[in-house]
C-alpha cells in the first residue's frame, strides 16, 4: 500500500469528491459511519460517548459520528470547542443535523472550567483535529487535551490524535498531544504512527477504509509503501519443475567466533528456509562440527583460525554473501572484511558485527557491490551515522546513507524501514514484540541471504524477507506466545508465511 502525507491525502479526498463523484458532506458521512460500525461492537449503550469537537472537518466527522450512535441507542453528548468562529461548511451542516434529530446534548466548551463531569465508564471521541493541523496545540484545546490526558477514561481518536503531525513531529509540544486508546484512522495509515515515540499518542490503531477513489490513489506519486501481502506474493518468481538447486544460486554466509557459533547456525537455516539452492558456511575452525551437526544440509568452508574470521574461500561460485553476525571486532577480522569487500562482485548483505566495523571508517561502503545491504538495528545505526533526535530524523538519515553509498538501509525495529538509492522508502506490516528477542536478526540476515543467493533483486530481497520474517514471528506467537518465542520458532515458521504469501 501507498503511503502519503496528510497534505496528500486531502488531495486524494478532493479528487474523489470530484471524479466519484461524492458530495463533501456524503464523504464525511460515510468516513463516520466506518467509525459508527466500529464503536458499536466494542462500547455498550450502558456507556456514555462525550464527543470533543474542533472547528474543522474532524470536527464534522464527530458530529456525524455523534448523531449516527444516537440513532443506535448510544446516549451522546457533544462539546464544541468555542475558538470564536463559526463551523463552516459539512460541519456546520452536521451540527445542523443534530439539532434537527434532538437525541444528542449539545454543548460549547470556551475555557477549561466548563469541561464537563464524567463518569469513568464516559468513552471520550476525539474530534478536535485531524490531518490538517498546521501547528503544535496551545490555548484552550492544549488545556483540553491535557485534561482528557489526566483522565482514566478510554479514548477513542478520530482519523488523528489531536495535535500529533501525520508525518514531522520535530519541535511539536509533547505535552499538548492528545494519548488515545485507541485511533481509527481513515484509508491510510498515517506515516508518524509507524514511530515508537508515538504509540503513546495513538495506542492502538486501525485503518478504516473509506472508499476513495483508486484513480486518486494511483495517480498521486509516493516513495513510501507500507509492505503488506499484496506487495510480497508479486515478489516470487514460481519454481520450474525442472529447476535444479543451481537455479536457486549458492550462498556464502560468514558468521560466528568462539562463543557465538549461534548466529551461524541461526543465520544457516534462515537461509536454507528462504530456498536457496546451496549454503556455504564459512567459520572458524572449532566451530566446524557444530555446523556439521546442527545443520547438515550446510556446505562448511573452515578458516584457519581457530576462533575467528581471518579468511575467506574463492568467491566464484556464489551468487550472495552474508557476512557479519558473531563474527566480532577483532583486527584480523577487519582485515578479512576489507579484503572482503575488495573482492566481493555479488550482492551482500552486512550485519552486526560487520557494520560495526565498518562505523570505524564509511570509506568502504563505496566499494561494496551495488545495491549491497546495510541491516542494522537502532544501535548499530547510531554507530554508522550518529544519534538522531526522533524516529523522523533517523528514517532521513537512514534515506541520505541509501542515497550517498549507493545501499540498501534496512533500519530493524517495529515497522523496520527500508531505504533505497533511488529514494524508495518501505515499512514492513508484520512482526510482534515477541521478536525482540536473541537471534532474531541472525535469522533474518539468512533470510535475505537465501533470497539474495536467488538472484531476487535486493530491493525485492529485502522487502521480502522482512516481511516474511515478521510473519513468521507472527505465526509463530500465535501459538508459541510472544513471550516464549525464540529466534529458532522463527526459522519454524518460515514455512507457513511462505504459504501466506504464496
Ligand atoms: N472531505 C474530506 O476532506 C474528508 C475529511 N475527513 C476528516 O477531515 C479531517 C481534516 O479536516 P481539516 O482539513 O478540516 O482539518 P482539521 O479538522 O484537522 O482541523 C483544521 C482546522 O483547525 C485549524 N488549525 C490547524 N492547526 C491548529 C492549531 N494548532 N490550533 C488551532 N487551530 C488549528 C485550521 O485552521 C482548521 O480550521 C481529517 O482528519 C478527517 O477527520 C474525513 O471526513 C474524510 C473526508
Ligand atoms: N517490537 C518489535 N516488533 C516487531 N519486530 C521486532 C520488534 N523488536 C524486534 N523486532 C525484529 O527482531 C529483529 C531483531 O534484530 P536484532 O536487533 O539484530 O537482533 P539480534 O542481534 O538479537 O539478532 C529485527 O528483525 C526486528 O525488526
Ligand atoms: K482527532
Amino acid at each position: 500500500m501507498k503511503l502519503f502525507t496528510t497534505k496528500q491525502i486531502a488531495e486524494i479526498d478532493k479528487f474523489t469528491i470530484e471524479n466519484e463523484p461524492v458530495a463533501d458532506i456524503d464523504l464525511m458521512e460515510r468516513a463516520a459511519m466506518q467509525v459508527s460500525n466500529w464503536l458499536v461492537f466494542r462500547f455498550t449503550t450502558e456507556q456514555r460517548m462525550l464527543f470533543f469537537v474542533g472547528p474543522g472537518n474532524n470536527g464534522g466527522d464527530a458530529l456525524a459520528i455523534a448523531r449516527q450512535m444516537a440513532d443506535f441507542n448510544f446516549w451522546c453528548e457533544v462539546f464544541l470547542l468555542d475558538l470564536g468562529k463559526e463551523l463552516k461548511g459539512s460541519p456546520a451542516i452536521n451540527w445542523r443535523r443534530l439539532e434537527k434529530q434532538g437525541k444528542v446534548k449539545l454543548a460549547k466548551i470556551s475555557k477549561l472550567d466548563e469541561f464537563p463531569e464524567i463518569e469513568p465508564t464516559d468513552v471520550f471521541l476525539d474530534g478536535l483535529f485531524g490531518s490538517g493541523l498546521t501547528r503544535p496545540l496551545k490555548g484552550l484545546p492544549a488545556e483540553i487535551v491535557g485534561k482528557i490526558n489526566e483522565l482514566p477514561n478510554t479514548v477513542v481518536a478520530i482519523d488523528v490524535p489531536s495535535g500529533l503531525m501525520g508525518e514531522n513531529n520535530t519541535g511539536n509540544n509533547f505535552e499538548s498531544i492528545l494519548k488515545a486508546d485507541f485511533t481509527l484512522t481513515f484509508q491510510f495509515p498515517k506515516i508518524s504512527f509507524l514511530f515508537a515515540e508515538h504509540e503513546k499518542f495513538t495506542g492502538q490503531w486501525e485503518v478504516l477504509p473509506i472508499g476513495l477513489h483508486p484513480g486518486g490513489i494511483k495517480k498521486t506519486p509516493s516513495d513510501v509503501v507500507f509492505v503488506e501481502k499484496e506487495d510480497v506474493e508479486k515478489l516470487f518468481p514460481a519454481r520450474s519443475k525442472f529447476s535444479h538447486k543451481g537455479t536457486f544460486g549458492h550462498a556464502l554466509l560468514i558468521a560466528g567466533s568462539y562463543g557465538k557459533m549461534g548466529a551461524t547456525v541461526l543465520a544457516s537455516k534462515g537461509c536454507l528456509r528462504a530456498g536457496t539452492g546451496l549454503l556455504t558456511a564459512h567459520v572458524p575452525r572449532l566451530g566446524y562440527s557444530i555446523i556439521q551437526t546442527a545443520v547438515p544440509e550446510a556446505m562448511v568452508s573452515i578458516d584457519p583460525h581457530d576462533l575467528m574470521f581471518t579468511e575467506f574461500p574463492d568467491l566464484l561460485p556464489f551468487s550472495a554473501i552474508g557476512i557479519g553476525p558473531g563474527i566480532g571486532l577483532k583486527n584480523n577480522s577487519q582485515k578479512a572484511l576489507h579484503e572482503l569487500i575488495e573482492k566481493a562482485e555479488v550482492p551482500m548483505v552486512l550485519d552486526a558485527d560487520a557494520l560495526n566495523i565498518l562505523s570505524e571508517d564509511l570509506g568502504w561502503l563505496k566499494k561494496l557491490p551495488v545495491n549491497s545491504i546495510l541491516a542494522p538495528h537502532p544501535g548499530e545505526f547510531r554507530r554508522l551515522v550518529g544519534d538522531s533526535e526522533n524516529s523522523w530524523e533517523r528514517i532521513e538519515k537512514q534515506r541520505k546513507l541509501a542515497k550517498d553509498y549507493n545501499v540498501i538501509v534496512l533500519l530493524k525495529g517495529a515497522f523496520s524501514s527500508i531505504a533505497t538509492p533511488d529514494g524508495k522508502l518501505y515499512f514492513n506490516s508484520t512482526g510482534n514484540p515477541g521478536m525482540a528477542t536473541a537471534g532474531s536478526g541472525d535469522t533474518l540476515t539468512g533470510i535475505i541471504l537465501g533470497l539474495l543467493a536467488r538472484r531476487i533483486p535486493p530491493a525485492d530481497a529485502v522487502v521480502a524477507a522482512v516481511y516474511l520474517h515478521g510473519l513468521a514471528g507472527d505465526l509463530a506467537a500465535a501459538e508459541k506466545s510472544e513471550t516464549a518465542l525464540i529466534a529458532g520458532d522463527v526459522i519454524d515458521f518460515l514455512g507457513k508465511a511462505f504459504l501466506e504469501v504464496g
